[in-house]
């Protein structure tokens, strides 16, 4: 099996475990997969496309500029970009986006902190951090309209092989050394959301949470 064949059916995996739990709302998210380090080559959805469908087009191979590196009717993810600027900065070989409900609300909870912060929770083991009462911090950025503009944003925030950033009323794009790690990593960061909106919500209903 070929190289890319083996990537595609990786992230093709990935893809169908997250359609799975209902995080491609709209036909929104993008996911990417390193092929080749020298030169960059990387697997990216297709733009536009329902990401819940298998087909024989959701993916194609682009360059380490973002463009196809093969000839295609398909056009990549129009947050490619973004993806480019991980590639380029870290060792990362698997990056996932996507929106959903949990994410929105806690991007727009703390925009203005510019950061959002959890402790005291035993999922923070999954990022590898196993100290009592450890804190996690996700960074959050506006929302570009202009795709480069919102890169150079994202890329202030990407100095490491495995990290996190929260797009204002947009999203969340994460990243990690394979696409086990990103996966383990954004299931994390989705429990740590939902579990805040609930808390949110039961301390404003006068219940005693922590
Ligand atoms: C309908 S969601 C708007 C675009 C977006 O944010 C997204 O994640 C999907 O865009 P793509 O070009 O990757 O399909
Ligand atoms: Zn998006």
């Amino acid at each position: 099996m070929s190289l890319v064949v083996q990537k595609w059916n990786e992230l093709a995996e990935v893809k169908a475990e997250l359609a799975a739990r209902d995080w491609f709302f709209a036909t929104s998210g993008n996911l990417s997969i390193k092929v080749t380090n020298d030169p960059l080559t990387f697997l990216v959805t297709a733009s536009g496309k329902d990401k819940r469908k298998q087909t024989d087009e959701d993916f194609l191979l682009v360059d380490g500029d973002g463009n196809p590196a093969e000839d295609t009717h398909l056009k990549p993810s129009a947050e490619t970009l973004l993806h480019v600027e991980i590639y380029r900065r870290t060792k990362a070989g698997c990056v996932l986006h996507v929106h959903t409900v949990d994410n929105n609300l806690i991007s727009d909870v703390y925009a203005q902190n510019g950061e959002a912060v959890f402790s005291g929770q035993e999922i923070i083991k999954a990022f590898g951090i196993w100290e009592e009462n450890a804190a996690v911090r996700i960074p959050i950025i506006d929302n570009d309209a202009d795709i480069p503009t919102l890169a150079a944003k994202f890329a202030k925030h990407v100095d490491g092989d495995t990290g996190a950033v929260l797009i204002h009323n947009h999203g969340i794009t994460v990243w990690g050394r394979d696409a086990f790690e990103v996966k383990k990593h954004l299931e994390a960061w989705e429990f740590l959301f939902r579990w805040q909106v609930k808390r949110l919500l039961l301390q404003r209903a006068g219940l005693p949470v922590g």
